[in-house]
């Protein structure tokens, strides 16, 4: 064999030489070869640049049959390198390890502050500036300022309800009150009452944690659920996210980019499949293989005639029937910016599906933000995260009092 390449070999540049012009053939031969490398160093790093993250991808879910019947027909994210993979699951029960790339990341709780004050900034100067006003020139409370306080607080969107029952109380306590320091204290002390009013969130009991995200189309609902993957994948959490907002290519594109920049899993069927099914196999890969936490899009628009709380309410069945008790967060998330109509959205998913937290959105874009205090006043529901930002980083866990002094 390596007898007859030999021969070959020779014969090849025999003939060559025959040519005449085989020094010509073989500089362009070195030449080709080299400009092959550059492109591909190019190629690489400009890969490296766009997606730093994506180069520590989570496994995908499984690819045997579906639970549902169907032929795996999941387009998933290619598997990692295998010591970047999640820690495939031990025994039934047993404790999961997050992989070398889930070592916990933790955000730093300074620049963390300064990320909710500067998302905030529009809220603040316009609400502090509209409170110091009302106190220019005088230092008492009369009816000219307690309309001036009252209209601050409607155009930071507090809502009607809320702003009503703070003015009583400031009316109330109208003697302590003789300047915009002392104001601004009252009202801390009265937001701070309504956040302690509600329930907090639950904490994680159970393996896998299931969160079904739902919200109309355009909140941010596929961003958050990409940075709420990071978030939980800092806390060293192995993250399976499940794609059933189906009626949409596009939905599916972006969150599996989101995915991969969050270093999570993701289970994705083909357009216009049952999302029922997508949430019922997402839920079973994240059972089988011990992942900590997953998380069901949804769609927030339907393309058919199906109604979208029956939709959401077949999902939720879908979910509990694999894993009873599931999904154990239904968040709702709420775009800030859109006010009195985030309320409006929260009052009918509620009432649709039975909505246990909220996330809000887009805070840094809006001055506006008071919608966090009316909507948690008017839901009595929790706030689990606020969006400050369209970096990964910019999704934070709610925390009332850190909001209450970003706030003014
Ligand atoms: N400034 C700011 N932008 C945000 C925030 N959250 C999301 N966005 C932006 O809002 C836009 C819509 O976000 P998506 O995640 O695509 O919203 P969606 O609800 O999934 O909407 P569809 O893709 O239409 O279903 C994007 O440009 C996001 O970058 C935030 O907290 N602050």
């Amino acid at each position: 064999m390596l007898q007859h390449l030999t021969d070959f070999c020779r014969r090849f540049y025999q003939s060559l030489q025959a040519t005449g012009w085989y020094k010509e053939i073989i500089g362009a031969g070195l030449a080709l070869l080299l400009l092959i490398l550059l492109i591909d160093i190019i190629r690489r790093r400009k890969k490296a640049e766009k997606w730093p993250a994506a180069e520590t991808r989570a496994d995908p879910a499984q690819t045997e049959e579906t639970s549902s019947g169907q032929p795996a027909d999941f387009h998933e994210i290619p598997g990692p390198e295998p010591e970047q993979e999640i820690e495939q699951p031990g025994p039934a029960g047993a404790e999961t390890h997050p992989s070398p790339a889930a070592e916990p990341v933790a955000p730093e709780p300074a620049s963390l502050m300064d990320r909710l004050k500067t998302g905030l900034g529009k809220t603040r100067k316009s609400l502090a500036g509209r409170l110091e006003q009302a106190f220019a020139d005088k230092n008492v409370l009369d009816r000219q300022n307690m309309e001036e306080i009252e209209e601050a607080l409607i155009t930071a969107d507090v809502g009607m309800d809320t702003t009503m029952k703070l003015i009583g109380r400031i009316e109330a306590n109208a003697a302590q009150i003789s300047g915009p320091e002392q104001l601004r204290t009252f009202l801390k002390q009265e937001m701070r009452k309504v956040f302690e009013n509600v329930a907090q969130p639950a904490p994680v009991a159970e393996t896998p944690h299931v969160v079904m995200v739902v919200g109309v189309n355009g909140v941010g609902k596929t961003t958050t659920i990409g940075k709420l993957a990071f978030q939980y994948r800092c806390q060293g959490a192995g993250v399976l996210i499940g794609a059933a907002d189906t009626f949409r290519a596009a939905a599916v594109e972006q969150l599996t980019i989101w995915a991969q920049r969050a270093d999570a899993a993701i289970v994705a069927h083909r357009e216009n499949t049952d999302p029922a099914a997508v949430a019922f196999d997402t839920v079973e890969a994240g059972i089988s293989r011990s992942i900590d936490r997953v998380i069901i899009d949804t769609a927030g628009r339907l393309h058919t005639k199906v109604n979208l709380m029956e939709q959401l309410k077949k999902i939720k069945r879908s979910i509990g029937k694999k894993l009873p008790g599931a999904p154990h967060e239904v968040l709702l998330v709420l775009d800030a910016t859109t006010g009195q109509n985030a309320l409006a959205q929260a009052k009918m998913f509620h009432e649709g599906i039975g909505v246990t937290g909220l996330i809000l959105t887009k805070l840094d874009g809006t001055a506006r933000g008071g919608i966090v205090v009316g909507i948690c006043d008017a839901m009595k529901l929790p706030i689990h995260y606020i969006g400050v930002g369209e970096a990964m980083e910019d999704l934070q866990p709610f925390d009332h009092e850190a909001f209450i002094d970003a706030l003014f």
